[in-house]
This record gives structure tokens, sequence and C-alpha cells, in this order.
């Protein structure tokens, strides 16, 4: 492993703890404590998997595939079946592609959540990685729903140092996103992050506003590539898959942001997302500064998930 993967590695293993800590002590137990792979075995893998979050769908499909792989493999020791479940919930976690497009080429990203999850900390966070790559970043704050969300968002702008477009309260974030795609192509940026609104309770006014913007920024910025994120806040668990999901329908997603994976034990609901509704999630959130966001790599949390050697 090179360097910066055990420096991410670690990191990743220490945001993780209480989930690792929920999840893992659990799988060691069975795992040392069965003399033999029968049903009550397998009702304990379940009980781990679900109480992590990992949903019931997820959680029959995993154990679904460590069944056949023990019998294909003629495994008799429940010792053995360690690395069987770490791939397959590997193989639960694959959705194809996972690129980040919107870091190499010109992109507007849309950031898209309920009030509280952790949008306006995700966008500061966010332009804090982009300028940190050299990459000039506007910010259209055109979540206007809320009083004082442009204010909190124009803090994050100055601490990232990147320019910022919008903010009044009341404003039609539709008219935030024009202006700010006009001065993201007089001032030649590289990404336009959109700090956009997300009141489930009215789906059908969301699904309105989001086509609104949608519809704008292929008329006026047809050359930036759309990137649509969600974001998440870990510690709701299943309600975070429900939000989902209710997103998905309104919208086409094209990733997720999970935020306060260091305060959760249901970290596993990233496990959920990726196998229920198949869409990536593409950063996790581990902390409150601008540097505690982190790249998802789905593997690497299985292993951290399973890694028993690092201290905590
Ligand atoms: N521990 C932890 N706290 C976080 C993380 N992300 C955000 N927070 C905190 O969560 C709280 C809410 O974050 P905001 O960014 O204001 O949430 P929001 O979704 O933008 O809310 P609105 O502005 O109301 O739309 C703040 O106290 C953040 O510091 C994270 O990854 N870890």
């Amino acid at each position: 492993m090179s360097e910066e993967k055990k420096g991410f590695f670690g990191r990743l293993v220490a945001g993780l703890a209480k989930t690792r800590k929920n999840i893992v002590s659990g799988f060691e137990s069975v795992f040392s404590g069965f003399s033999r792979i029968d049903d009550d075995f397998y009702e304990e893998l379940e009980e781990i998997l679900i109480m992590g979050d990992i949903g019931v769908r997820a959680t029959e499909e995993i154990l679904d595939s460590l069944k056949e792989k023990v019998k294909e493999n003629k495994i008799k020791d429940p010792a053995d079946c360690k690395e069987l479940l770490i791939d397959s919930i590997k193989e639960q976690m694959n959705v194809g592609d996972t690129a980040y497009r919107f870091e190499d080429e010109k992109s507007v990203v849309l950031i898209i959540g309920v009030n509280g999850v952790g949008k306006t900390t995700t966008v500061g966070k966010l332009a804090g990685k982009l300028k940190s790559q050299n990459k000039k970043v506007i910010m259209a704050a055109a979540d206007t729903f809320r009083a004082a969300a442009g204010e909190q968002l124009h803090e994050w702008a100055n601490r990232a140092g990147v320019d910022i477009v919008g903010g009044q309260d009341g404003a039609d974030p539709a008219a935030v996103v024009f202006d700010a795609v006009q001065a993201a192509k007089a001032r030649k940026a590289d990404v336009l992050l959109c700090d956009t609104a997300g009141r489930l309770h009215n789906k059908k006014n969301l699904m309105e506003e989001l086509k609104k913007i949608n519809r704008i920024l292929e008329k006026e910025y047809p050359e930036a590539y759309r990137e649509t994120l969600v974001v998440l806040d870990a510690t709701t668990g299943q309600n975070a898959l429900v939000q989902a999901k209710q997103f998905s329908e309104a919208a086409e997603i094209t990733g997720i942001v999970l935020t306060k994976m260091d305060g959760t034990a249901k970290g596993g609901i990233a496990v959920a997302i990726h196998s229920e509704l198949g869409i990536p999630v593409k950063y996790i959130g581990v902390g409150e500064t601008i540097d505690d966001l982190q790249k998802f790599d789905a593997d690497q949390f299985v292993d951290a998930l399973f890694d028993t050697q690092t201290e905590e």
C-alpha cells in the first residue's frame, strides 16, 4: 500500500471507529464463537448486518451469496467465512461507474439535501478540496429557502477562498443559478458548486424546482458536465435510505455524500445505498472542518470495517 493510501486508510478506520465497533466486534465474536456453520451461525450474522444498518434486502443478498460460496468451496470452519463475507459485501457494493468526472472537466455540481444533513458544510468542504487542486471554483447560494443558509455559505466561501454568487433570502433559486452560470462563464470557472434546497415534504415543488434549474443549465451551460449529489446524514440510518430513494425519484442522482460518518455506528448504510439504489457514495464527511471530507472507495470501506489490526 502506498504512503498516501495508508494515510487515507488510517483516517478512514479512525473516522469509522463507531461503525467498526458495532459491526466488526460482532462479526469477530461470531467467527470465533461458533464451531460449525449452521442456521444459528447465519442468523447471528444476519442480525449483525441488520443492526449495522446494512438493510434487509442487502443483508439477504449478502447472506445468499455467502452461503453459495461456502457450498462451492466446501467450507466447514466458521472462521474461514470471514474472507468470503468480505467478498460478498464488496460484490453488493459494486455499482459500476464511480468516476469523479467533475474534478477533471468543466462542470456544474448540484448539491441537494434536506436541511440539517450537512449540505452547506459539504459544499464548503468540496470547494476547499477543489481549490487545493488549483481549480477555479464558484459557489451558487441557491438554497434560498432557509434564512441564514446564504450567510453560512458565504462564510464557507471565505474559508475556502472561492467566489460566491447569490445568497439573498427568498430569491428565486433558478435565478441564482442563472446568475452563477454567467459568472462561471465570465470568470472561466472549472467547477460551479450549486447549493440547492431539498424540501421533501413537497416533492412536486422540489421536482419542479430541480427541473427548472436543469433547464437553465441545459440552455445556458451545455458545455459543462453535470453532477447531482445528494447529501445524507449517516446518523439517521434507514431514514437516509428513504431520503435517497425519494430524491432519486425527483432527479437523476449521480452520487451520494454521506455526512457525519464520524459520529455514527450506522455507517453500514453505505452498503444499503449501493445495494438497494445502485447509486455510488462518492464522499463521506468525517468531521466538521474543511478537511473532513474523504473520497469514498467501497472496497477500502469494507476492508476498513473488518480491519482488526489498527489501534483505535
Ligand atoms: N461530526 C460531523 N458534523 C458534521 C459533518 N457535516 C456537517 N456537520 C455538522 O452538521 C451541522 C449541520 O450542517 P449544515 O451544513 O449547516 O447543514 P445543512 O444541511 O446545510 O443545513 P441547512 O443549512 O439548514 O440546509 C453543523 O453543525 C455541521 O458542523 C460531518 O461530516 N461530521
